[in-house]
């Protein structure tokens, strides 16, 4: 006891002879700590904002800051009765990012708001956030926040019952706590607990520092926040950004139009869990703003309405901010490939979900239709009584297809996205058929009423999944239960895209008016026996049809009508290679083929009629130039389109000895296109090489009539193709091919790569299609670029 009387006594001496020299020590210590706290966060401030380029031309217009905290007006107070007061109570300023004080949310919050919103009216509750400094933003922010009232007011009829979309609040974000909006989502009030949030973002974007940047620091440090969610927002219904620029100095997004709107879009998906209601929107304040916002909050507004009627988001490809992940899809949808080119697609290492039809077997037997001798069929086939269904929705063949990503429709019909109208969704770039003829691959449906087809071509990364037969022999669906399962199929499937990251909000607006229709997805559009009559159910829509066959049903092509473009695929020049090649399931199929050569020829001052060639190295390129020469010299196609086989690789190519080295170079594929070229010409031909789309591995021969004044006209000018149609129609007068081309794009024609200057290239690794038409280019030297005859 005494000796601690003695230690606390000393402690007590120590005490009073130290403590200023503690008390400076304690004080030194506070100080740094707050001083290395302000660096480290400064750092991650200048981490989001380093990202903005600068003006590629050089004018900064110096903005002082203090003008960047007075131009913000204070937001018009909310207009809702539910708003939480204390949160639109929001005069502060924001001076930068907060501190987050929150903990990681407990796990079963999201059940629990689950079960309030299966109990509870579903509301949406719109807020807009706007930051402007020179009030152009602000202005737009004011009509946008008008036009969802005038919407709020038009479903007000909803309110009370089933829930409805609330009238909306705006913040200016110059003026709010970033903690009480992008921490968490704002809690419903007590009284309407199925209320949900629905963020639209209204930003400029300054190359200076504003307080965008700060707003930009604050969603990078909630993010990588170790204490909370990394998507603290996901409760919100979802959000939407849409950015103001200017296109005169930023011309280009690469050159920094936009960019923060951008960003800020990014870091939205990464908080909410990825609940990009609509795509990012970008307006020129100097040219299209008005419009493109007017647009866009049209788009946004019939998802509220879908939200509203399903209770959500809905099914959806998720979108995530992630740069990464964007290359990781493009690498999925190129495995994905389901254009034209011949894809062999991978066989999965283990639980293949690739079934061949032949293989099925019901009560022991094969389920394959029994290949049966079709000499004599007409157009009009006649259905056995109680004909099976082709793709029964029970059968294996069904559920292989639509698990990669085919929407059946009726019994034997189908439709899937192609991953160039995803490309051209993002900007990035439509098919070669946009090069060659204008198609913009966002306005293109890929189906076909009939998903089985007579042969099976060794390269057909569809063989496996699709059922075969020579002779229809299936129940028959109508071509109206057909035309309106695939349009439905095609809109849901690009619905599905609205939250990929980089899908433009313009372009998605676009795509919901489908104006083209490639009959080539799978299995013989012309097997189908209303063919003709789903053609014309087209046409009334202005869709332009493309229909491409394998020259194996003559009586039907002789039958077909009038279609925007008519394919013949010539996978080989002879008998022999034909047979080893599209392993047909004709005995006759050589005649066959000789004859849809014919009947070609005869239609072709009637219809554009197209040669497609698919090179598979080592099988159909040597020594048959001189056998395709034969071929165009007998059918006198208007056009032909040459192009490398893809290689995905499946057993079915690797059975047939495929590899990669039987995939031809691009300047393999442009060597062979001289070398048949110079062989027609040789011949007294009139055709020369037109246009290239070297990304895809294409090249495109034209036939003389498609050269006017010198110049290529393989375009097509869809307004006077319906305009025509319709004439003839009404009146019966006919019309030629020539009545209807355009003149080819520059930068399509051969020699000049084919990709459109106006879409941003994404290169993938050794993927460079400059560099590949490059290459050819300086291997068969000049004549290349001559594009003449
Ligand atoms: C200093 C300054 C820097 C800018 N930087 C960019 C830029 O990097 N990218 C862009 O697209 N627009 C840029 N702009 C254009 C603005 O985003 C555009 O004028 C916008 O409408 C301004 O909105 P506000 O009036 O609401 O502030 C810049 C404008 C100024 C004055
Ligand atoms: S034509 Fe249409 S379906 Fe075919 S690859 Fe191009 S965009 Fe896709």
């Amino acid at each position: 006891m005494a000796e601690m009387l003695s230690s606390s006594k000393g402690l007590l001496a120590i005490w009073h002879s130290w403590r200023l020299t503690i008390l400076v020590v304690l004080a030194l210590f506070l100080v740094s700590v707050r001083m290395y706290r302000r660096v480290y966060l400064s750092r991650s401030k200048t981490t989001a904002s380093a990202s903005i380029p600068s003006s590629p031309r050089n004018k900064s217009l110096e903005i002082s800051s203090t003008s960047k905290v007075s131009a913000g007006t204070p937001p018009p107070q909310p207009t809702l009765n539910n708003v939480d007061a204390a949160r639109t109570d929001t005069t502060k300023a924001s001076s930068g990012p907060k501190r987050v004080q929150g903990k990681r949310p407990a796990k079963t919050v999201t059940g629990r708001r689950a079960i309030i919103q299966e109990t509870h009216p579903f509301f949406i509750q719109p807020v807009i956030f706007f930051a402007s400094l020179t009030t152009t933003t602000e202005r737009y922010a004011n009509l946008l926040l008008e036009e969802l009232r005038v919407s709020a007011q038009a479903h007000a009829s909803l309110i009370d019952r089933e829930g409805g979309l609330l009238p909306p609040q705006i913040h200016d974000i110059s003026y709010i706590d970033f903690e009480d909006y992008f921490a968490a989502a704002p809690k419903p009030p007590s009284t309407s607990p199925g209320t949900q949030y629905l963020y639209c973002i209204l930003i400029p974007t300054y190359n200076i520092d504003t307080v965008l940047n700060t707003l930009l620091g604050h969603l990078d440090e909630i993010h990588n926040d170790f204490r909370i969610d990394t998507a603290p927002l996901s409760q919100l219904a979802g959000y939407s950004v849409f950015g103001f620029g200017d296109k005169e100095e930023w011309p280009t997004e690469e050159e920094g139009f936009c960019s923060q709107a951008k960003e800020v879009d990014r870091w939205m998906a990464k908080l909410t869990g990825r609940k990009r209601a609509y795509p990012l929107g970008m307006g020129d304040v100097k040219s299209d703003a008005e419009r493109s916002l007017k647009e866009w909050s049209q788009g946004l507004q019939e998802t509220i309405m879908e939200m509203l009627e399903t209770g959500g988001l809905g099914e959806g490809v998720p979108g995530s901010g992630d740069a990464v992940e964007s290359d990781e899809e493009d690498v999925e949808y190129l495995e994905d490939m389901n254009d034209e080119s011949y894809v062999v697609k991978s066989k999965k290492k283990s639980g293949s979900t690739m079934v061949d039809l032949e293989d099925i077997r019901i009560n022991g037997q094969s389920a394959a239709p029994i290949p049966v001798d079709f000499t004599t069929a007409g157009p009009a086939v006649t259905t056995e009584p109680q004909a099976k269904e082709m793709v029964p929705k029970t059968s294996p063949t069904y559920t292989a297809l639509t698990k990669q990503g085919y929407t059946i429709v009726g019994s034997h019909s189908g439709v899937k996205i192609c991953r160039w109208t995803k490309s051209a969704l993002r900007g990035r770039g439509s098919c070669y058929k946009y090069s060659f003829y204008g198609i913009r691959s966002h306005l293109c449906m890929e189906a076909t009423p009939s998903l089985s087809c007579s042969n099976k071509c060794i390269f057909c990364w569809r063989h496996g999944t699709n059922p075969v037969g020579t002779t229809w022999r299936w129940k028959v669906d109508s071509p109206e239960l057909i035309f309106a399962g695939v349009k439905e199929g095609h809109y849901k499937k690009i619905k599905m895209l609205k939250g990929v990251p980089g899908v433009r909000a313009e372009r998605f607006a676009e795509a919901m008016q489908i104006r083209h229709c490639a009959l080539s997805l799978v299995g013989e559009p012309i097997f189908y026996p209303h063919i003709n009559r789903f053609l014309d159910m087209l046409h009334q829509e202005r869709i332009s049809s493309f229909l491409v066959c394998n020259a194996q049903h003559p009586d039907q092509l002789q039958a077909l009508n009038r279609v925007t473009q008519l394919y013949v695929s010539i996978d080989a020049s002879n008998r022999e290679s034909l047979r080893k090649i599209d392993r047909p399931l004709h005995r006759d199929f050589w005649e066959r083929f000789q004859r849809c050569l014919d009947i070609l020829r005869e239609k072709r001052h009637i219809q554009r009629t197209v040669f497609r060639l698919t090179l598979v190295k080592g099988f159909n390129v040597e020594d048959e130039v001189i056998g395709y020469a034969n071929l165009v010299e007998k059918a006198l196609p208007g056009l032909i389109e040459i192009k490398g086989v893809t290689f995905c690789g499946t057993s079915t190519s690797a059975g047939a000895g495929l590899t990669m080295k039987n995939v031809p170079f691009y300047e393999e594929v442009s060597a062979f296109v001289v070398a048949l070229n110079e062989e027609l010409q040789r011949r007294g031909l009139e055709y020369g090489i037109a246009a290239e789309h070297a990304h895809s591995c294409c090249v495109l021969l034209a036939s003389g009539r498609f050269r006017v004044n010198g110049k290529w006209h393989t375009r097509i000018d869809y307004d006077r193709f319906f305009e025509l149609l319709e004439k003839e129609k009404a009146d019966g007068t006919s019309f030629a091919p020539e009545d209807y081309m355009r003149e080819t794009e520059e930068w399509a024609l051969w020699g000049r790569g084919g990709f459109n200057p106006d879409d941003e290239r994404v290169f993938r690794k050794g993927r460079d299609a400059d560099s590949r038409a490059r290459k050819a280019r300086e291997i068969l030297g000049a004549e290349m670029v001559q594009g003449s005859l």
